[in-house]
């Protein structure tokens, strides 16, 4: 797991702390992973534990004025820890997606899905928009949603969650990125939709070798899904391991704790569903 000359994305001492009026706070300390092509990390711990700061550390997104990170977080080997706005715009998106917990935070109201797909698109190629959304259109195709010259019309509020969650990640995957980070990409959706995204990103991951740091307080989830899993508690790793031992073997308590109140999506007893 930390092997970095193998490693698409690799987290070193990674370190974030946020101003107060006292000094810094650490929202987490000494983060250190690794993700290798096509394989599925999974990020789990209680609420607050980190994994969110995390992932928006990850992603560059915090503002550097008030969040102080410490550490390296490599992409392909190119350093994005420190990174100006402008030149992580050109990554988000196209070498790293983000998929987040609440599709409609991804999106602005005030435009239609089309629109911002288009430009989504546009903003990390050379094509025009006919071009761009043709491109949308095949994407959507991929993922299986249904009608997508009409989605692209409609404007955010008009889609369910579980389809917009849909419309972000086939615009998450229509740039082939290296690495997909997702935030409880299926927290928000009913059963039904939990299954399609789940199975919807692990297409992308087989299809195109995308690594993806899975970000989930579900264990059902991160069961099917995850190669490797790495359990925080207060901004700390507390274990690392391989699924299978993690599951079976866990050796801290508080995944072991965390392991007793094990749930839920269980998703080949699911019935079959004939999307892909
Ligand atoms: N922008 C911020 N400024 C200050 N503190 C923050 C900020 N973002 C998160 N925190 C704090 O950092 C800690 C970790 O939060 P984080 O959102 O990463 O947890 P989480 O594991 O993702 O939880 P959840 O599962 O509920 O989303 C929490 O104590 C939270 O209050």
């Amino acid at each position: 797991m930390e092997t970095k000359g193998r490693n698409i994305l690799h987290v070193k001492d990674l370190c974030v702390r946020v101003k107060t009026k006292d000094g810094y706070m650490p929202l987490v300390q000494d983060i250190n992973f690794g993700i290798e092509k096509g394989k599925v990390l999974g990020l789990v711990g209680e609420s607050g534990c980190g994994k969110t700061v995390t992932s928006m550390s990850i992603l560059q997104l915090f503002n550097q004025k008030n969040m102080n990170i410490q550490g390296s977080i490599t992409l392909k080997g190119r350093e994005l820890n420190g990174l100006k706005n402008n030149e992580m715009r050109q990554i988000r998106g196209k070498d790293i997606a983000f998929i987040m917990q609440n599709p409609m935070n991804a999106f602005t109201p005030v435009f239609t899905v089309g629109h911002q797909f288009v430009e989504t698109i546009r903003s990390h190629t050379s094509l025009n928009k006919k071009q761009a959304k043709k491109l949308a259109i095949e994407v959507m195709q991929y993922v299986n949603l249904p009608d997508p010259e009409k989605i692209l019309k409609n404007y955010p509020f008009q889609l369910s969650g579980g389809m917009l969650q849909r419309v972000m990640i086939a615009m998450a995957a229509c740039l082939h990125p290296a690495v997909i980070v997702a935030d409880e990409p299926t927290t928000a959706l009913d059963l039904y939709n939990q299954l399609l995204v789940l199975r919807l990103l692990d297409r992308i991951r087989s299809e195109y070798g995308t690594a993806i740091l899975l970000i989930s307080h579900d264990l059902g989830v991160i069961a099917e899904m995850a190669d490797d899993v790495i359990v925080m508690q207060n901004g700390r790793i507390v274990e690392k391991a391989n699924v299978f031992q993690l599951f079976e073997h866990p050796h801290h308590e508080y995944t072991k704790k965390l392991l007793t109140t094990r749930p839920s999506l269980q998703v080949e007893q699911q019935p079959v569903i004939h999307m892909l």
